[in-house]
Protein backbone atom coordinates (compact mmCIF):
# COMPACT_ATOMS: atom_id res chain seq x y z
CA UNK A 1 0.00 0.00 0.00
CA UNK A 2 1.42 3.24 -0.98
CA UNK A 3 2.25 5.59 1.86
CA UNK A 4 4.16 9.11 2.01
CA UNK A 5 6.67 10.76 4.97
CA UNK A 6 5.45 13.86 4.98
CA UNK A 7 7.79 16.56 6.48
CA UNK A 8 6.66 19.65 8.44
CA UNK A 9 8.65 22.18 5.73
CA UNK A 10 5.89 20.51 3.45
CA UNK A 11 8.50 17.64 1.73
CA UNK A 12 6.95 14.76 0.38
CA UNK A 13 8.56 11.26 0.19
CA UNK A 14 6.83 8.59 -1.06
CA UNK A 15 6.86 4.69 -0.56
CA UNK A 16 5.00 2.14 0.80
CA UNK A 17 3.22 0.82 4.31
CA UNK A 18 4.54 -1.43 6.39
CA UNK A 19 3.87 -2.47 9.46
CA UNK A 20 1.14 -1.32 11.51
CA UNK A 21 -1.09 1.85 10.04
CA UNK A 22 -1.69 4.05 12.76
CA UNK A 23 -0.33 6.92 11.89
CA UNK A 24 1.63 9.26 14.35
CA UNK A 25 3.53 12.31 14.16
CA UNK A 26 7.50 12.39 15.49
CA UNK A 27 10.75 14.01 15.09
CA UNK A 28 12.38 12.91 12.61
CA UNK A 29 15.89 11.72 12.92
CA UNK A 30 17.94 9.66 11.25
CA UNK A 31 20.55 6.71 12.97
CA UNK A 32 23.65 5.59 10.39
CA UNK A 33 24.00 2.23 11.90
CA UNK A 34 24.52 -0.63 10.10
CA UNK A 35 23.52 -3.23 12.74
CA UNK A 36 21.49 -3.34 16.22
CA UNK A 37 18.58 -1.92 14.66
CA UNK A 38 16.43 -4.09 17.47
CA UNK A 39 18.84 -2.22 20.22
CA UNK A 40 18.11 1.13 18.25
CA UNK A 41 14.28 0.58 18.24
CA UNK A 42 14.12 -0.46 22.15
CA UNK A 43 16.34 3.00 23.36
CA UNK A 44 13.85 4.58 25.49
CA UNK A 45 15.57 7.86 23.89
CA UNK A 46 13.94 7.74 21.08
CA UNK A 47 10.27 8.05 22.53
CA UNK A 48 8.61 10.81 20.34
CA UNK A 49 10.92 10.26 17.38
CA UNK A 50 10.37 8.59 13.96
CA UNK A 51 13.66 6.99 13.19
CA UNK A 52 15.02 6.78 9.83
CA UNK A 53 18.03 3.95 9.26
CA UNK A 54 20.42 5.29 6.73
CA UNK A 55 21.64 1.44 6.17
CA UNK A 56 19.91 0.37 3.27
CA UNK A 57 18.40 -3.02 4.47
CA UNK A 58 17.08 -3.17 7.75
CA UNK A 59 15.85 -6.64 9.48
CA UNK A 60 18.06 -9.20 7.73
CA UNK A 61 18.08 -10.78 11.04
CA UNK A 62 15.30 -10.19 12.46
CA UNK A 63 13.97 -9.93 16.24
CA UNK A 64 14.26 -11.93 19.39
CA UNK A 65 13.32 -11.16 22.68
CA UNK A 66 16.96 -10.87 24.14
CA UNK A 67 18.06 -8.24 22.52
CA UNK A 68 16.38 -5.07 23.84
CA UNK A 69 17.33 -2.17 25.62
CA UNK A 70 13.91 -1.62 27.64
CA UNK A 71 10.41 -3.37 27.25
CA UNK A 72 9.18 -1.76 24.28
CA UNK A 73 10.09 -0.04 21.18
CA UNK A 74 9.00 3.74 22.06
CA UNK A 75 10.02 4.95 18.68
CA UNK A 76 6.72 6.75 16.59
CA UNK A 77 7.46 5.65 13.00
CA UNK A 78 10.48 3.50 11.63
CA UNK A 79 12.12 4.73 7.48
CA UNK A 80 13.49 2.82 5.88
CA UNK A 81 15.02 1.52 2.49
CA UNK A 82 14.09 -1.63 1.91
CA UNK A 83 12.43 -4.32 5.08
CA UNK A 84 13.83 -7.37 5.00
CA UNK A 85 10.66 -10.26 5.11
CA UNK A 86 12.90 -13.05 5.34
CA UNK A 87 15.07 -13.03 8.17
CA UNK A 88 17.68 -15.45 8.51
CA UNK A 89 20.01 -15.70 12.14
CA UNK A 90 19.59 -18.10 14.92
CA UNK A 91 18.24 -15.82 17.42
CA UNK A 92 15.26 -14.34 15.09
CA UNK A 93 11.97 -14.84 16.50
CA UNK A 94 9.97 -12.97 14.26
CA UNK A 95 10.55 -10.03 11.47
CA UNK A 96 10.45 -6.29 11.58
CA UNK A 97 7.09 -5.98 10.37
CA UNK A 98 5.58 -8.70 12.62
CA UNK A 99 7.66 -6.47 15.45
CA UNK A 100 5.85 -3.32 14.58
CA UNK A 101 2.56 -4.57 14.44
CA UNK A 102 2.86 -5.98 17.68
CA UNK A 103 3.97 -2.77 18.30
CA UNK A 104 1.52 -0.26 16.99
CA UNK A 105 4.70 1.42 15.00
CA UNK A 106 3.80 2.24 11.52
CA UNK A 107 7.29 2.05 9.04
CA UNK A 108 7.42 3.22 5.58
CA UNK A 109 9.95 1.30 2.87
CA UNK A 110 11.36 2.42 -0.59
CA UNK A 111 12.45 5.92 0.57
CA UNK A 112 15.71 7.91 -0.85
CA UNK A 113 17.02 8.22 2.57
CA UNK A 114 20.31 9.55 1.57
CA UNK A 115 17.76 12.00 -0.38
CA UNK A 116 15.77 12.40 3.27
CA UNK A 117 19.45 12.60 5.40
CA UNK A 118 20.68 15.36 3.10
CA UNK A 119 17.45 17.31 3.34
CA UNK A 120 17.37 17.03 7.49
CA UNK A 121 21.19 18.10 7.40
CA UNK A 122 20.46 21.08 5.60
CA UNK A 123 17.71 22.40 7.41
CA UNK A 124 17.81 20.46 10.74
CA UNK A 125 15.71 17.82 12.21
CA UNK A 126 12.23 18.77 11.61
CA UNK A 127 8.52 16.80 12.54
CA UNK A 128 6.95 14.58 10.10
CA UNK A 129 4.06 12.04 9.74
CA UNK A 130 4.08 8.58 7.84
CA UNK A 131 0.38 8.72 6.13
CA UNK A 132 -1.26 6.58 3.74
CA UNK A 133 -3.18 9.90 2.19
CA UNK A 134 -1.99 13.33 1.50
CA UNK A 135 -5.61 14.56 1.00
CA UNK A 136 -5.45 16.56 4.04
CA UNK A 137 -2.06 17.71 3.48
CA UNK A 138 -2.23 21.14 4.33
CA UNK A 139 -4.54 20.19 7.51
CA UNK A 140 -1.38 17.72 8.27
CA UNK A 141 1.17 20.26 7.74
CA UNK A 142 -0.55 22.98 10.06
CA UNK A 143 -0.59 19.94 12.83
CA UNK A 144 2.85 19.00 12.25
CA UNK A 145 3.99 22.76 12.89
CA UNK A 146 1.35 23.16 15.69
CA UNK A 147 3.10 23.48 19.77
CA UNK A 148 0.92 20.10 20.51
CA UNK A 149 2.27 18.13 17.49
CA UNK A 150 4.31 16.41 20.02
CA UNK A 151 4.51 16.04 24.11
CA UNK A 152 7.09 17.95 25.09
CA UNK A 153 8.31 15.72 27.59
CA UNK A 154 8.39 11.92 26.97
CA UNK A 155 10.51 11.38 30.73
CA UNK A 156 7.49 10.23 32.86
CA UNK A 157 6.17 7.55 30.59
CA UNK A 158 9.59 5.62 30.34
CA UNK A 159 10.71 6.34 33.61
CA UNK A 160 10.20 3.53 36.15
CA UNK A 161 7.03 4.07 38.30
CA UNK A 162 7.99 3.00 41.12
CA UNK A 163 11.66 2.21 42.41
CA UNK A 164 12.90 -1.24 42.40
CA UNK A 165 16.66 -3.17 43.48
CA UNK A 166 18.40 -5.52 41.67
CA UNK A 167 20.73 -6.89 44.15
CA UNK A 168 24.57 -7.35 44.50
CA UNK A 169 27.43 -7.61 46.92
CA UNK A 170 29.39 -4.61 45.40
CA UNK A 171 28.75 -0.73 45.83
CA UNK A 172 25.19 0.31 46.41
CA UNK A 173 24.41 2.34 43.31
CA UNK A 174 21.49 4.90 42.82
CA UNK A 175 20.01 5.41 39.03
CA UNK A 176 17.83 8.04 38.71
CA UNK A 177 16.04 6.43 35.52
CA UNK A 178 15.37 9.00 32.87
CA UNK A 179 14.25 6.10 30.92
CA UNK A 180 17.69 3.74 30.83
CA UNK A 181 18.76 1.55 28.18
CA UNK A 182 19.33 -1.95 29.81
CA UNK A 183 22.87 -2.36 29.02
CA UNK A 184 23.59 0.33 31.87
CA UNK A 185 22.08 -1.96 34.39
CA UNK A 186 23.67 -5.03 32.26
CA UNK A 187 26.85 -3.86 33.13
CA UNK A 188 26.94 -2.22 36.62
CA UNK A 189 25.61 -5.57 37.97
CA UNK A 190 28.34 -7.75 36.19
CA UNK A 191 30.17 -5.52 38.80
CA UNK A 192 28.52 -6.93 41.47
CA UNK A 193 26.63 -3.26 42.15
CA UNK A 194 23.18 -3.45 44.29
CA UNK A 195 21.33 -0.97 41.83
CA UNK A 196 18.13 0.93 43.11
CA UNK A 197 16.37 2.42 39.92
CA UNK A 198 14.87 5.00 40.95
CA UNK A 199 11.55 7.18 38.96
CA UNK A 200 13.14 9.99 37.49
CA UNK A 201 11.91 12.63 40.27
CA UNK A 202 13.15 11.23 42.96
CA UNK A 203 13.95 14.12 46.13
CA UNK A 204 17.87 14.30 46.51
CA UNK A 205 16.55 13.88 50.05
CA UNK A 206 15.36 10.68 49.45
CA UNK A 207 18.17 9.39 47.59
CA UNK A 208 20.88 10.78 50.35
CA UNK A 209 18.40 8.82 53.21
CA UNK A 210 19.44 5.75 51.38
CA UNK A 211 23.26 5.79 52.15
CA UNK A 212 24.63 4.63 48.38
CA UNK A 213 27.86 4.57 47.52
CA UNK A 214 27.21 6.10 44.11
CA UNK A 215 24.70 7.61 41.95
CA UNK A 216 24.07 7.21 38.41
CA UNK A 217 22.47 9.36 35.55
CA UNK A 218 20.39 7.68 32.95
CA UNK A 219 20.27 8.32 29.42
CA UNK A 220 16.49 9.30 28.64
CA UNK A 221 14.36 11.25 25.78
CA UNK A 222 13.65 14.73 25.24
CA UNK A 223 14.91 17.97 25.90
CA UNK A 224 17.20 18.32 29.28
CA UNK A 225 15.99 21.69 29.57
CA UNK A 226 12.47 20.07 30.54
CA UNK A 227 13.72 18.07 33.60
CA UNK A 228 14.26 21.08 36.40
CA UNK A 229 12.97 18.89 38.98
CA UNK A 230 16.06 16.74 38.32
CA UNK A 231 18.69 19.73 37.75
CA UNK A 232 17.68 21.12 41.32
CA UNK A 233 18.15 17.52 42.71
CA UNK A 234 21.56 17.20 41.07
CA UNK A 235 22.56 20.15 42.27
CA UNK A 236 22.41 19.11 45.89
CA UNK A 237 23.44 15.40 45.09
CA UNK A 238 26.34 16.25 43.33
CA UNK A 239 28.12 18.21 46.44
CA UNK A 240 27.27 14.70 48.54
CA UNK A 241 28.44 11.26 46.39
CA UNK A 242 30.22 10.16 43.35
CA UNK A 243 28.44 10.42 40.43
CA UNK A 244 28.60 9.18 37.04
CA UNK A 245 26.22 10.86 33.86
CA UNK A 246 25.54 9.16 30.82
CA UNK A 247 23.58 11.78 27.52
CA UNK A 248 20.33 12.99 29.77
CA UNK A 249 22.80 12.29 32.25
CA UNK A 250 25.45 14.14 31.09
CA UNK A 251 23.54 16.86 30.35
CA UNK A 252 21.47 17.06 33.41
CA UNK A 253 24.79 17.60 35.36
CA UNK A 254 25.78 19.93 33.15
CA UNK A 255 22.31 22.19 33.44
CA UNK A 256 23.25 21.59 37.46
CA UNK A 257 26.43 23.11 37.41
CA UNK A 258 24.78 26.46 36.13
CA UNK A 259 25.95 25.74 32.18
CA UNK A 260 23.21 25.58 29.16
CA UNK A 261 22.04 22.72 26.60
CA UNK A 262 21.34 23.72 23.35
CA UNK A 263 19.41 21.94 20.50
CA UNK A 264 22.01 20.56 17.68
CA UNK A 265 21.10 21.17 14.27
CA UNK A 266 20.53 17.42 13.33
CA UNK A 267 21.87 15.41 16.47
CA UNK A 268 24.55 12.51 16.37
CA UNK A 269 23.36 9.13 15.89
CA UNK A 270 25.36 6.10 15.01
CA UNK A 271 27.95 3.88 16.15
CA UNK A 272 30.82 5.78 14.44
CA UNK A 273 31.60 8.97 15.85
CA UNK A 274 35.05 9.58 16.62
CA UNK A 275 35.32 11.45 20.32
CA UNK A 276 38.83 12.66 21.72
CA UNK A 277 40.12 12.08 25.02
CA UNK A 278 41.87 15.24 25.89
CA UNK A 279 43.93 13.92 29.21
CA UNK A 280 45.16 11.66 27.16
CA UNK A 281 44.68 12.51 23.22
CA UNK A 282 43.72 9.04 22.32
CA UNK A 283 40.43 8.85 20.08
CA UNK A 284 37.63 6.71 20.38
CA UNK A 285 34.75 5.15 18.14
CA UNK A 286 31.52 5.50 20.46
CA UNK A 287 27.96 5.55 19.55
CA UNK A 288 25.89 8.25 20.15
CA UNK A 289 22.28 9.09 20.59
CA UNK A 290 21.35 12.10 21.43
CA UNK A 291 19.72 15.55 19.51
CA UNK A 292 21.22 18.39 22.54
CA UNK A 293 24.39 19.29 23.40
CA UNK A 294 26.19 20.87 26.37
CA UNK A 295 27.65 24.55 25.29
CA UNK A 296 31.19 24.87 26.32
CA UNK A 297 30.74 28.65 26.96
CA UNK A 298 28.80 28.50 29.52
CA UNK A 299 31.10 25.77 31.60
CA UNK A 300 32.46 27.09 34.96
CA UNK A 301 35.83 26.18 33.98
CA UNK A 302 37.03 26.92 37.93
CA UNK A 303 34.61 24.11 38.50
CA UNK A 304 34.58 21.62 35.67
CA UNK A 305 37.44 20.12 32.92
CA UNK A 306 36.15 19.27 29.50
CA UNK A 307 37.76 15.81 29.10
CA UNK A 308 36.01 15.15 25.55
CA UNK A 309 35.29 16.31 22.34
CA UNK A 310 33.61 15.04 19.20
CA UNK A 311 36.26 15.48 16.36
CA UNK A 312 33.36 15.52 13.58
CA UNK A 313 31.97 18.84 14.94
CA UNK A 314 33.98 20.12 17.75
CA UNK A 315 31.02 20.00 20.54
CA UNK A 316 31.66 18.95 24.38
CA UNK A 317 31.84 15.59 24.83
CA UNK A 318 32.70 14.66 28.46
CA UNK A 319 32.86 16.27 31.83
CA UNK A 320 34.58 15.93 35.20
CA UNK A 321 34.52 18.03 38.13
CA UNK A 322 37.93 19.44 38.80
CA UNK A 323 37.14 18.50 42.66
CA UNK A 324 34.30 16.31 43.34
CA UNK A 325 34.24 12.74 42.17
CA UNK A 326 31.71 13.62 39.47
CA UNK A 327 31.69 13.34 35.83
CA UNK A 328 30.20 12.28 32.60
CA UNK A 329 29.98 11.69 28.97
CA UNK A 330 27.85 12.51 26.22
CA UNK A 331 28.07 9.69 24.65
CA UNK A 332 27.30 5.35 25.27
CA UNK A 333 30.05 3.67 26.98
CA UNK A 334 27.64 0.68 27.36
CA UNK A 335 27.28 1.13 23.78
CA UNK A 336 24.45 -1.76 22.86
CA UNK A 337 24.95 -1.25 19.66
CA UNK A 338 28.45 0.27 18.90
CA UNK A 339 31.93 -0.48 19.54
CA UNK A 340 32.70 -1.39 23.34
CA UNK A 341 36.03 0.63 23.91
CA UNK A 342 34.30 3.07 26.34
CA UNK A 343 33.66 0.35 28.89
CA UNK A 344 36.89 1.43 30.74
CA UNK A 345 34.47 4.35 32.04
CA UNK A 346 32.59 2.40 34.32
CA UNK A 347 35.84 0.83 35.74
CA UNK A 348 36.29 4.64 37.11
CA UNK A 349 32.85 5.01 38.37
CA UNK A 350 33.31 2.00 40.37
CA UNK A 351 37.27 3.13 41.28
CA UNK A 352 35.87 6.47 42.56
CA UNK A 353 32.94 4.54 44.56
CA UNK A 354 35.43 2.48 45.85
CA UNK A 355 37.74 5.10 46.96
CA UNK A 356 35.05 7.38 48.46
CA UNK A 357 34.23 4.66 50.40
CA UNK A 358 37.90 4.59 51.87
CA UNK A 359 38.27 7.95 52.58
CA UNK A 360 35.25 7.80 54.92
N1 LIG B 1 20.45 9.25 24.67
C1 LIG B 1 20.13 10.28 25.45
O1 LIG B 1 20.16 10.23 26.66
C2 LIG B 1 19.62 11.52 24.74
C3 LIG B 1 19.57 12.74 25.59
C4 LIG B 1 18.69 13.84 25.01
N2 LIG B 1 17.33 13.38 24.94
C5 LIG B 1 19.17 14.28 23.65
O2 LIG B 1 18.56 13.95 22.64
O3 LIG B 1 20.18 14.95 23.54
Amino acid sequence: MKAYLLLEDGTIFEGSAFGSHEEKIGEVVFNTSMTGYQEIFTDYSYAGQTLVMTYPMIGNYGINKEDVESAKPMIRGLVVREFCKGPSNWKSEMTIEDYLIKNNIMGIEGIDTRMLVKHLRDHGTMKGIITKSLDDKMELIAKLKGEAALAKSFTAQVSTPKPYVIPGKGPKIALMDFGVKLNIIRILQSYGCEITILPYDTSADTILKMNVDGIFLSNGPGDPQSLQVAVKNIKKLMQCKPIFGICMGHQLLALASGAQTYKLKYGHRGANHPVKDLMTNKVYMTSQNHGYSVDEETIDEQQFTVTHKNLNDGTVEGLRHKYLPVFSVQYHPEAAPGPQESRYLFDQFLNLMCSEREAV
